[in-house]
């Protein structure tokens, strides 16, 4: 049989066809605009994501035998809130998880509500991305709209609500919401009633690996499937992407560098970072992980390349590249403001350190640098709850770079375990759907059979301490200059 994973990035949705055994018989991607209305502001058009997927199932499918599609599922951008009017017509444009509007209101949750209140009822702490804060914006900000509100969904729902006609979501996204009490994975009441909702407004909630439902009779006619397409009900991004490096069970790791960073610790008990600066979310395989998020990865190269450099020769921009953990040059990866671990979205991005000498390759070397440095600042705080890390799987569109896999290594000081394809969430989420389809007893099952590691990275012991030396310089530039962004905010 055949599985659809769909992954609702935010650069593109990336479409991947798997047969029962794990092999990837097909991959296609289809990209949409993203919009910055304002400086922090970030949205897309729902309608985009929905019109891409359809165009990119149909060429996916092309030429299989159609007969053998039995399920489709997704691991989704996550976050970003999708509203819809009792006709089902979307409202406004969705705001996506990288989106620094809700300042006030994420501190007013934070400091009226209060952190510790928040984490009683969701483990989780405001951020500004999240989804919650956005219905508090909207509340406040665009009264109509807010009164239109019939369904509230993530933005893999909408395209599972669209396919199916289901109202559904999972716990892994929902974790994500600030709405759901993700210990005992059930909306918070306090939560809905805090944010002015109704159960009745949000999605029902399932475990990744459920069927929800069918494809429409009429889309799978134009697809030309003759069977019945299960749907399952997906994952947020990172928990699919996890799935789909084996990154399931009990202290495994994954890092995505993706448009956003994160790095992904699965765990097969519930636990809460007593600080919050990891979110504690449920997994997409029954359990629960702990996840830090910076807000711009492997964005931050494609803006130094693409809008910066006026290049889109990634691979021969960083052939030049040869004085590794020599750089004078830092650069803060906070061109979105950032999440974890500072949670500051006035947090800007900035180079220091050229001088005369200073090169072009020295520039992008501090990019890929940068964003590696932000993502130690995270494994930081784990490793400061005591959990033992040493190895990772790797995933995102960043993780082609062989340059940037070595500096992730080294940096990081962690073995880096690079999968057969770099698709994590929608591998993970064809491997949910063919577990939902009862092809597989369960999601560990599943990944540990089809999951295979082709190489590893090993950190080199003196690079290591170079890096080591360059991180903890890196550490002391956002307090320094953590005053100013307030500052020029202004
Ligand atoms: N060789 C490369 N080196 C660095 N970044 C890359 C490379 N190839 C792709 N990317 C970047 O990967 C990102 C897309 O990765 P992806 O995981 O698909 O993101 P998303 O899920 O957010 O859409 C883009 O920012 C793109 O510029
Ligand atoms: O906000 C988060 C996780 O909390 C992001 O990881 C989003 O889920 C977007 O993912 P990518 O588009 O970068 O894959």
């Amino acid at each position: 049989m055949l599985y659809i994973g769909v992954d609702l990035g935010t650069s593109a949705v990336k479409l991947l066809l798997m047969d029962e055994n794990g092999k990837i018989q097909n991959i296609v991607s289809k990209e949409y605009l993203l919009y910055f209305p304002h400086p922090g502001w970030s949205q897309q058009d729902p309608q985009d994501w929905y019109a891409q997927t359809v165009e990119g199932i149909r060429e996916l499918t092309a030429d299989c035998d159609k007969s053998q599609v039995a399920g489709i599922s997704f691991g989704g951008q996550m976050h970003g809130l999708v509203v819809l009017d009792e006709n089902d017509d979307v409202i406004r444009p969705a705001i996506l998880w990288n989106d620094g509007r809700t300042g006030k209101e994420t501190d007013y949750l934070n400091n009226v509500i209060g952190k510790d209140k928040l984490s009683k009822y969701t483990a989780n702490i405001a951020f500004a991305g999240f989804t919650a804060p956005k219905i508090l914006w909207m509340k406040e900000n665009e009264p109509d709209n807010f009164a239109k509100i019939s369904k509230i969904m993530l933005p893999k729902d909408y395209l599972a609500y669209k396919l199916s006609g289901v109202f559904c979501t999972d716990y892994s996204d929902a974790s994500g919401m600030l709405l759901m009490d993700v210990e005992h994975k059930c909306w918070s009441k306090e939560m809905m009633e805090i944010c002015g909702v109704t159960e009745a407004q949000l999605p029902k909630l399932y475990e990744s690996y459920d069927i929800v439902g069918s494809i429409k009779a009429d889309l799978a006619e134009e697809f030309g499937f003759t069977g019945d397409v299960k749907v399952a009900a997906g994952a947020g991004d990172n928990a699919a992407a996890a799935v789909g490096t084996g990154t399931v069970g009990d202290g495994m790791c994954n890092i995505s560098l993706g448009t956003s960073g994160t790095i992904f610790i699965s765990s097969k008990s519930f636990g809460v970072d007593e600080n919050n600066a990891l979110h504690s979310f449920a997994h997409a395989d029954g359990y629960y992980h702990l996840m830090g998020c910076m807000l711009s990865a492997a964005s931050c190269n494609k803006w130094w390349m693409d809008e910066i450099l006026k290049t889109k020769e990634y691979a021969s921009e960083q052939e030049g590249i040869v004085k590794l953990g020599e750089n004078q040059v830092f650069y803060l990866p906070y061109l979105m403001g950032e999440r974890s671990p500072h949670n500051d979205p006035k947090a800007r991005a900035t180079f220091i350190g050229m001088t005369m000498d200073t090169t072009r390759e020295d520039m992008t070397q501090a990019v890929l640098e940068g964003v590696a440095f932000g993502l130690r600042d995270s494994l930081e705080v784990a490793r400061s709850l005591g959990i033992k890390i040493e190895r990772t799987k790797i995933c995102g569109g960043g993780a082609k770079s062989p340059l940037w896999k070595k500096i992730i290594a080294n940096v990081m000081n962690l073995k880096v375990d690079v999968i057969e394809s770099e698709e994590g969430p929608g591998y993970g989420g064809a491997i949910l759907a063919a577990v939902g389809c009862g092809e597989y007893a369960s999601v560990e099952e599943a990944a540990g059979k089809l999951v295979k590691v082709i190489e590893t990275v090993e950190p080199d012991p003196e690079l290591v301490a170079k890096y080591e030396e360059r991180y903890q310089k890196f550490r002391k530039i956002y307090p320094t200059v953590k005053g100013l962004f307030q500052e020029l905010a202004e």
